[in-house]
Formats: structure tokens, sequence, C-alpha cells
């Protein structure tokens, strides 16, 4: 019978992987920093200046020697000469020639061409060295950093203009299904609105791919094959629906037709009949159509797919203490959504009603893995929890 020999998901996805080649040299691109932002650094970056380039006031007040105001105190005030001992500096200004030091203004007074100085300072207090943010030469961003906007920032700073950047993986993203709607067509029973595609594709473009959505696809074999056979300008091809044993699932058939399908189904709850293979070399994911398991099998496997052609791997999680047990069937690895309360660090699992509620999902906002040869999570136990 069919989907009695689930794939566990440790194999599925170590197969999967092992099917999908690392971006290289090939796959850059140069972009000017603006728009490098969130793209992935293809090689180290250095800097061509010290960053500060000059010695530099970091208070509005005065640059002083210190050894002339070694003595100062709040009530023992050192006078010095306004302009030759003491000269007015902003935030910023150049360190004077032969100074060494700043004293903040509200340590001092001025007082008829002099400086009353209230407080003593050490050599190069309140002073930015030069290179003492970055020295000339430091590589200031290496390659496989994501390029958030303070890494842009120290970019701009050091004068950069443009950068190597990898490529977006473009992934064409396929619904499928006799009974999918486009917007505004009329509701029937038995229809619904196609909204996995926008789905998929959205959450593609947040891990840093490139989408775009075919039209709807119906459950005819020849178009179907259409699809597949026309897709070698994708890194990859990601369908929705057909993967279950229905008369009308044909994405099997086809593919296995047409390719060498590497897995079908999986040891997964939700995304039980997720379907995996390569088509001339394509990798092609087949997603199961019920919206949440379509989710858990994304999370599951299409990020870590598009993770692994961009070299990034920071995955952010954390522990959150479960505040109702969670049950899980022995043998398969359970996805489980959650809503953290960050404040406290608990997570509420969100009870599911089966894989066709999309609510599901968006009342949650993280999710844990359970693994297989886990039946029950007790209240008050610590899961580890990734975002939505
Ligand atoms: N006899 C069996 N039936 C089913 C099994 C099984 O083992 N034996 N597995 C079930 C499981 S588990 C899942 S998950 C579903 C998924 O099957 P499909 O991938 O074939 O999904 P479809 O039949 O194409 O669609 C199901 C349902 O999902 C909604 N849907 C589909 N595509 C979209 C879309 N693009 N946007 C929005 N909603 C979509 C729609 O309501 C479909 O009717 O199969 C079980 N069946
Ligand atoms: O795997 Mo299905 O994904 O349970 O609904």
């Amino acid at each position: 019978m069919l989907f009695e020999n689930l794939m566990s998901v440790e194999d599925a996805k170590r197969k999967l992987l092992e099917r999908i080649e690392p971006f290289d040299s090939g796959d850059v691109e140069t972009l000017s920093i603006e728009n490098a932002h969130m793209r992935i650094l293809a090689g180290d970056v250095a800097s061509g200046i010290d960053i500060p380039h000059y010695n530099r006031a970091a208070m509005d007040g005065f640059a002083v020697r210190h050894a002339e105001v070694k003595q100062a105190g709040r009530t023992n005030p050192v006078l010095l000469e306004k302009g030759k001992n003491a000269v007015w500096v902003h935030t910023g200004d150049p360190l004077p020639e032969g100074f060494d030091a700043v004293v903040k203004v509200e340590d001092t007074e001025e007082i008829e061409g002099f400086v009353a100085v209230y407080k003593a300072v050490r050599k190069h207090e309140n002073v930015g060295l030069r290179g003492e943010d970055v020295r000339k030469g430091d590589v200031i961003a290496e390659r496989g950093t994501l390029l958030r906007a303070h890494s842009i920032a120290l970019l701009r700073s050091a004068g950069v203009e443009s950068v190597e950047v990898l490529r977006r993986p473009r992934v064409l993203v396929v619904p499928t299904g006799d009974e999918l709607l486009k917007p505004g067509e009329r509701l029937v029973e038995g229809k619904v609105y196609e909204s996995n595609g926008i789905m998929i594709a959205a959450y593609l473009r947040e891990w840093g791919a490139d989408a775009e959505v075919a039209d709807i696809v119906r459950d005819e074999v020849s178009q179907l094959e259409k699809i597949f056979e026309n897709s070698g300008d994708y890194d990859m091809v990601v369908t929705t629906g057909g993967t279950s044993v229905g008369k009308r699932d044909l994405i099997y058939d086809v593919l296995d037709a047409l390719g060498d399908v590497v897995f079908r189904g999986v040891a997964l709850r939700p995304g039980k009949p997720t379907l995996f293979a390569t088509v001339n070399d394509t990798p092609v994911l087949a997603l199961p159509g019920f919206p949440a398991a379509c989710v858990a099998s994304a999370y599951v496997f299409l990020k870590p797919a598009i993770q692994k052609m961009l070299g990034f791997n920071e995955e952010v999680s954390f522990f959150a203490s479960i505040s109702d047990n969670i049950y899980s069937k022995a043998g398969f690895t359970s996805f489980v959504r959650l809503r953290v309360d960050f404040g406290r660090m608990v997570a509420q699992p969100v009870s599911s009603h089966g894989s066709g509620i999309l609510s599901s999902i968006t009342k949650a906002n993280c999710y844990t893995i359970i693994d297989e040869n886990t039946e029950v999570v007790e209240r008050g136990e610590s899961v580890r929890v990734f975002p939505l």
C-alpha cells in the first residue's frame, strides 16, 4: 500500500540536500550596496581606509593636554589659556595637533579668556583614535554574511559603493489542482481560492529566493509535463497539491515518467505525501495541497534547500517551556505550531484540526519539531522553538 513505507524526515532531508548544489563563483552579481540589502556576500570585503580616518573629539568641549589638567578637581580647577592650552572642539572635530584629550564642556567654565577645568582626564579620554573602529585592510564583511542594515552602514562608512553578492535562487512555484480558483472567480462547492502559490512564493522571498508563481495547472498530465519539461531556467520547481493517492493526484506519475523520484511519502505530520524528484537535474519539490501540510513541508524541506544554495545557515532558535502536553505519533516527526509568549518564554501548542486549517498557522508565531522517537512532550518541558 502507498505511504506504508515512509522515509524518515532525516533521511529524506539528507537525500534532498545531496541533490542541491551550493552556489559558487558563477552565481555572483555586483550590486550597489543599497540594492544589496538582505543579500549574501560572495567574497570578503576589506576596508580601504582607517575608520575613523583621523583622531577626533568624541565630546563637545575643550581639547587639552592631559598632563596639564592632572590636578584638576571640583574644588580645585586648573586654569588654561583659551585658544592656546584649551581649544574648543565639537564632537567629531579633528583633535588639534599637539593635544591628547578632551574635557567635556560641562566640566569646564569660561572665565575672561581662560578655561577653568574641573575634572582631570586621562590620555585619549573623550577622543576617538584613528582606526579604533576599523583598520585599513581589516575585513569588514565576510563572505557568506547576510547584508543587514548595519553591515550596509559599515560598508558605506568605508566608502564601498558596490559589492559582489550571490544571485537569488530562481524558483518556480506551481499550484496544481482542478479545484483551484483565481481571485475574483465565483466560489462554488468543491472549489477554493488558490492560496498556496502566493504563500510559498512569499516564504521563498523571505528566505532569499526569487520566486515566480505559475498560472494554476489543472490536473492533466500534459499540462504538468509541460511545466517540468520547461523548467531548465529555474534552480528549483515547487509544486503544491496532487501529491496524495486520489485519481487526480498525478504529480508522482508525471515525475516518475520524466525524471527520478528520490522520495515519495515522509514520516512527517503534517506533510506526509511530500515528494522530491529531479527532472533533467532540476530539483522538484512537491508539497501537499492542504495548506498546513504545505507550510510544514516548506519549513522542513524547502527552507534548508534554499539555505544550502546560498550557503547560509544562521537559523534563529531559542528555548521555551511548553504550557500543555504535546502528543506525537510514534515513528513520525511532528511539526507543531506554537504561540510563544516572549515575555515569559512559554509556548502554547496551537491545537490543530487537521492539515487543511491554515488559521492554525496564523494563530501561531513559532513551531517546534518533535522527533520520531518521542510520543509525548510534557507540560513544563523545554523545547527548541523556531520563528514562523
Ligand atoms: N486516501 C488517502 N487520502 C489522503 C491521504 C492518504 O494517505 N490516503 N493523505 C492525506 C494527506 S496526509 C494530505 S496532506 C492530503 C494532501 O494531498 P494532495 O497534495 O494531493 O492535496 P490536494 O488533493 O491537491 O488538495 C487537498 C486540498 O487542499 C486544498 N488546496 C490544495 N491546493 C491548494 C492551493 N493551491 N491553495 C489553497 N488550497 C489548496 C484544497 O482544499 C484541496 O481540496 O491528502 C490526504 N488524502
Ligand atoms: O500529511 Mo497530511 O499532511 O497529514 O494532512
